[in-house]
């Protein structure tokens, strides 16, 4: 059993955050644990409130698992301030980890600020190296590069830039875009785009941290980066497809347990 970590905010309603990583986790076959960075209250229709954990209590977290657990792969989502991001680096340094999936996570589809924005050159200094891939949606990766990005071109213009700010590799999601789901992936060599066909449904609210906690999952799992995110793609467009009607604004994904058996893990290692 492999045992994942994600370091992240709570929702509340279960749709994204801590909450919609720990369910990947669980469905694709590994253990998940949790340090919490920030509480959310959110539904389906928008973020009311935010807490900010102090980052004394983000340390504690961290060392209280390493301490005692063997850690195969990190996601990092929401983590709010630059005083939170700065612990995390010096955390993660001290008790290294192979894989560290970051989502830079910065404003939620309502619109409401989950990174306060004098902490963007922080998360880019401190997060972003220690990045075996950082997966920013397009409206992120406009902030961390402060320009537009309208086309796929665009996309992988963008991925190569940010490239260069030290990830070991990017992948550059499309959601935001119309027509296919395309997301660009560039580790240094190749560049690569990964489509699936775009769903109509109003069920996307949590996309990004399952794509990332998929991806952590199958890293551990022993996949190579580029399966690991063709299957993460696809476990995200069956859970999206599924259509789960919860909540009056935009619905969460359905995380089925039966899509992936775990023999499917095993054998193709
Ligand atoms: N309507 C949709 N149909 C199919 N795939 C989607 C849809 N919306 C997003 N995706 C996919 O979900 C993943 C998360 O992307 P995105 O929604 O851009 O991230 P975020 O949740 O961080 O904004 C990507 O692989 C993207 O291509
Ligand atoms: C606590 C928390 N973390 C992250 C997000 C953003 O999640 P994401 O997967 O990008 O989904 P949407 O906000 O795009 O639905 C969040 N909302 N809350």
């Amino acid at each position: 059993m492999k045992h994942l970590l994600t370091i992240a905010g709570s929702d509340c309603s279960g749709g994204a955050g801590i909450q919609a990583d720990l369910k990947t986790f669980s469905a694709l076959g590994t253990y998940g644990m949790s340090v919490i960075t920030a509480i959310t209250a959110q539904n389906t229709q928008g973020v009311d409130a935010v807490v900010e954990i102090d980052k004394s209590m983000v340390q504690a977290q961290i060392d209280a698992i390493f301490k005692d657990i063997v850690v195969d792969a990190v996601k990092i989502g929401m983590v709010s301030n630059s005083e939170i991001i700065k612990q995390i680096r010096y955390s993660l340094e001290m008790w290294q980890v192979p894989f560290v999936v970051v989502d830079p996570v910065m404003v939620s589809k309502s619109g409401h600020h989950l990174l306060q924005p004098e902490a963007k050159d922080a998360l880019i200094r401190e997060l972003l190296p220690i990045a075996t891939i950082v997966t920013p949606n397009i409206p992120e990766a406009e902030v961390i590069l402060n320009r537009q990005i309208v086309t796929v071109d665009d996309m992988e213009a963008a991925a190569r830039d940010i490239y260069e700010l030290g990830p070991k590799s990017i992948l550059v999601k499309g959601g935001h875009l119309e027509g296919d789901a395309i997301d660009v992936f560039y580790d240094g060599t190749t560049i690569n785009r990964i489509s699936s066909p775009r769903i109509h449904k109003n069920n996307t609210h949590g996309t990004g941290c399952t794509l990332s906690s998929a991806i952590a999952s199958y890293l551990a799992l022993g996949y190579d980066l580029t399966p690991a995110i063709s299957k993460s793609k696809d476990y995200v467009t069956k859970a999206i497809d599924s259509g789960l009607e919860i909540g009056k604004g935009v619905g969460p994904l359905h995380h089925f347990h039966h899509i992936f058996p775990l023999e499917d893990h095993y054998n193709n290692k």
